[in-house]
């Protein structure tokens, strides 16, 4: 998929495509993709569902993951992943902005940007990454009303709700507190911060549900594979900010270089050349699109 180029799915293929994988199995590993490029080239490397993390698009923009971002900003970030990809789309929308109101206007703007999937998490404001201390929780039925409004509003959604309740109030209040949100609507549970396989495999045997094991990175979660969550009943597996990690980290070092040396010429056999980056864009495609722009010449010396 690539917008103008192709023909887009509609939200509801899109969110029915997300379903299927979901329940077919094997595991579906999500990556996040904190912009457009990042899309094409997860697509590219086989990845067949897409996350974008509220961390690695309040990262991108230079600003700290603490709730300081609005649903229409992420709605017109979700819809530039979908059109780069025409992927199903997973999206952490927090708490949902808001009260009620503000959930119903997200779960219009997440549906109209086409996007798949929503991850809403029961974190009062100010909200934090779920590996942090320090966390406040909504109370349960406020957040059974939050998921209700997704569901009445936009009822194609596929609706992942996130509990934070583990790390705050124990393993037992996560697990009656991800039954209340599967009875108000919710299509999988997200235990946000487990940290051993004992605690993931506990969780599973007390919730019937298809869950979310969130593999992120420089967390409280122990690295495990997608095959050992698989393994303990876990459908999905993400992998939220390592896009951004290692784009930050991969010019970092190349912004360091050409500081220090007066040229990047050493950091060239690390970077998408002129050619991989047409490719991954399909530049000469757009081009084609109409004939009376004049084709641009270039020669790749990579
Ligand atoms: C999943 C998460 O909500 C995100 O924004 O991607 C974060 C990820 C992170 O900060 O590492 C989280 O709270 O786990």
């Amino acid at each position: 998929m690539s917008w103008l180029i192709e023909e887009e799915p509609s939200q509801e293929q899109l969110a029915a495509g997300w379903r299927r994988f979901v329940e077919a199995g094997p595991i579906v590993q999500i990556v996040g993709t904190h912009d457009g490029m990042a899309a094409r080239i997860a697509k590219q490397a086989g990845f067949g569902a897409l996350y974008l993390s509220g961390a690695a698009y309040t990262a991108s923009r230079g600003l700290p993951d603490l709730g300081l971002i609005y649903s229409n900003e992420v709605a017109e970030r979700a819809r530039e992943l979908v059109r780069a990809s025409g992927l199903p789309l997973l999206v952490d929308i927090d708490t949902g902005y808001g009260g009620i109101l503000n959930v119903a206007r997200t779960a219009k703007e997440m549906v109209e940007a086409k996007v798949a999937a929503v991850q809403i998490e029961d974190q009062d404001m100010p909200k934090k990454c779920g590996h942090l201390s320090g966390k406040k929780l909504i109370s349960t039925e406020e957040m059974c009303q939050k998921i209700r409004t997704l569901k009445a509003v936009s009822p194609t959604l596929y609706i992942v709700a996130r509990t934070d309740a583990k790390g705050v109030e124990g393993m037992a209040e996560a697990i009656t507190r991800a039954k209340h949100y599967l009875a108000a609507g919710a299509d999988a549970i997200f235990p946000e911060a487990l940290e051993r396989e004992e605690e993931f495999q506990h969780f599973r045997k007390e919730v019937d549900a298809p869950l979310l094991a969130n593999m992120t990175e420089f967390g409280r979660t122990l690295y495990y594979t997608a095959a050992q969550f698989e393994s303990w009943g876990f459908r999905m597996v993400l992998y939220p900010v390592t896009s951004l990690r290692v784009a930050a980290k991969a010019y970092e070092r190349v912004f360091e270089e050409i500081r220090q040396q007066g040229t990047q010429i050493g950091s060239l056999a690390d970077m998408q050349t002129r050619s991989e980056l047409y490719q991954a864009i399909r530049y000469e495609d757009y081009e084609a699109l109409d004939g009376s722009i004049a084709r641009s010449t270039w020669e790749d010396k990579s």
